[in-house]
């Protein structure tokens, strides 16, 4: 497919239904990591700003047409929603490509699980009108209990610049589902699609104030989200110090969140593979897409010794093939990173781990035949040592390092030695081996023979630092409900006789 040529849009803040420009009229940069150059502006919203969005959302659900509609009255805004997704995907991949920088087929791959998480979450929307209201047995007949599922409320939407728009649904497509009123705040660094799903919704007429949308940096934006009294819940997916600050003050008021923060995740690869390439191309992609800058990215290889040398051949000659170009050309395989902040935090872990003593088999550096855009070769790094930074810290770049391992048992602590526990992945014609490490991964997620699909109907989440609670599949929509008891006393002719009755006395 031809990458189209568009116009980059220029929008406001989007708050109940309309756009609406920041009470300090600022505006930030939106840039093309590819170039470095400036492409665009976002609206950068204050405390002010989400004051007023807050109030546009409570007011939403208080007007019959969000508030009180069924799910399958949402599932329509939702279906309609990724019609149009889906009829500007050239337009939005482009858009994603030139804000973020990744290969342009990604951008799009992207958009398409946008609308099927839209659809998806609209036959839950309708799957929920069924289970709105059950039952409880009790053990008594005097009382009758059931209980309400319901729409938890305001709820405020933090979200990072990886996977941009892919990001906002996992979070917005399920609360509107649930039937909440939602505040989204999209990272600075690549806010444009998200600001057009604010376009999208207005076209779809989805009622005023059911989804706001926040531009803005996060000390500005974000936190006074988190700490607005009048939100009931913070969904946060980035990195683990904002996630400590989130909770942190959320904690204050008592307000639920759910985190999905950071990983180092393994990925350990015995001698009994079915076969060598494709076991080096699920290493390869397990590291390398999206550039790495992916929380479950399986960045530590943990690789049976009696294969290594043949291994780390061959992984060095898929490298060496990867195609790292402007990611609007068609077959790129690796654009540049985010940010200049996040390909200068990528070189000083490459260094910190050369000065530590780990050897850079491969990679380490820009590519010479680009010398402008964020780009970052992919790397690999052998003799590393448990006790260095490149083996504890996430690095969100395509930095994969590698240790050996003898045993089973070995590769087993070596998988699990990390704070984190988003994602683990094993390689093996045994499975009863992948069982085995399946029970042992302290993780949230198992990858058997492969590395990072990801599907939108299975639960998605970790433990450990990576944070808690679980987003995509039916996990989610139980994010954004209050469950509700509802007890009543059936036997309205018997007193209830705790207390002496005046009237007997
Ligand atoms: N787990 C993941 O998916 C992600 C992890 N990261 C990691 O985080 C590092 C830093 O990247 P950043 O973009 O700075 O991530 P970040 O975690 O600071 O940003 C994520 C979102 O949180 C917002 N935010 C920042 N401070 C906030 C606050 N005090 N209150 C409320 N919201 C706030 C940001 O504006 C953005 O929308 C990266 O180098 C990478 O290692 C970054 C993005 C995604
Ligand atoms: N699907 C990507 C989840 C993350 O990196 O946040
Ligand atoms: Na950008």
């Amino acid at each position: 497919m031809a990458i189209p040529n568009i116009r980059i849009p220029s929008r406001q803040l989007f708050i109940d239904g309309e756009w609406r420009e920041p009470v300090k009229k600022n505006r930030l940069p939106a840039i093309n990591p590819a170039t470095e150059e400036i492409f665009g502006d976002i609206p950068a919203a204050t405390a002010e700003d989400v004051d007023i969005a807050v109030k546009a959302a409570r007011r939403a659900l208080g007007r019959d047409d969000w508030g009180s509609t069924t799910g399958a009255q949402r599932a329509k805004y939702l279906r309609a929603i990724a019609a149009k997704v889906l009829e500007r995907r050239p337009e939005l991949a482009t858009l994603e490509t030139i804000d973020n920088g990744k290969p342009w087929f990604e951008a799009a791959s992207d958009i398409d699980d946008v609308v099927a998480c839209f659809e998806y979450y609209a036959d839950l929307a309708e799957a929920l009108d069924s289970k709105k209201k059950t039952e409880v047995k009790l053990h008594l007949d005097s009382f009758k209990t059931h209980v309400f599922r319901e729409p938890l409320g305001v709820v405020g939407l933090i979200t990072p610049w990886n996977y941009p728009l892919l990001m906002t649904t996992w979070k917005v497509a399920p609360a509107l589902a649930a039937g909440c009123a939602a505040i989204l705040k999209p990272s600075e660094l690549a806010s444009i699609t998200s600001l057009e799903l604010g376009e999208i919704c207005r076209e779809v007429g989805l009622p005023p104030g059911a989804l706001n949308i926040l531009t803005g940096l996060g000390h500005e934006a974000g936190s006074p989200l988190v700490s607005h009294p009048d939100v009931d819940k913070i969904a946060f997916t980035g990195s683990g110090p904002t996630g400590v600050k989130i909770m942190t003050a959320a904690a204050q008021l008592v307000k639920p969140v759910t985190l999905e923060l950071g990983g180092k995740s393994p990925i350990v690869v015995f001698d009994d593979i079915h076969d060598l390439d494709i076991a080096v191309e699920w290493t390869l992609f397990g590291c390398f897409w999206t550039n790495g800058q992916i929380c479950s990215a399986t960045s530590r290889l943990i690789l049976q010794e009696t294969i290594a040398p043949q291994f780390l051949d061959r992984l060095l000659e898929w490298t060496k093939n990867i195609k790292i170009s402007d990611p609007l050309e068609e077959d790129c395989k690796l654009g540049p990173l985010i940010s200049r902040g996040q390909y200068e935090k990528v070189l000083k872990f490459i260094s910190t781990a050369k000065n530590e003593g780990a050897t850079i088999l491969y990679g380490g550096d820009r590519p010479q035949h680009l010398n402008k855009g964020y780009y970052i070769q992919p790397t690999v790094i052998t003799d590393v040592d448990t006790s260095m930074e490149i083996w504890k810290e996430e690095v969100f770049g395509p930095v994969l390092c590698v240790k050996t391992f003898k045993t089973e048992e070995e590769a087993i602590a070596l998988a699990n030695d990390t704070k984190y526990g988003l994602g683990a992945a094993i390689l093996s014609k045994d499975l009863e081996r992948c069982e085995r490490f399946t029970k042992a991964f302290q993780s949230g997620i198992v990858w058997i023979n492969c590395s990072q699909p990801c599907f939108w109907q299975p639960p998605w989440g970790g433990k450990k630092r990576s944070g808690f609670g679980r987003e995509l599949g039916e996990w989610s929509l139980e994010n954004y409900l209050n469950i509700k008891q509802v007890t009543q006393y059936v036997s309205t002719d018997e007193p209830w006789a705790f207390y002496k009755s005046p009237s007997k006395l």
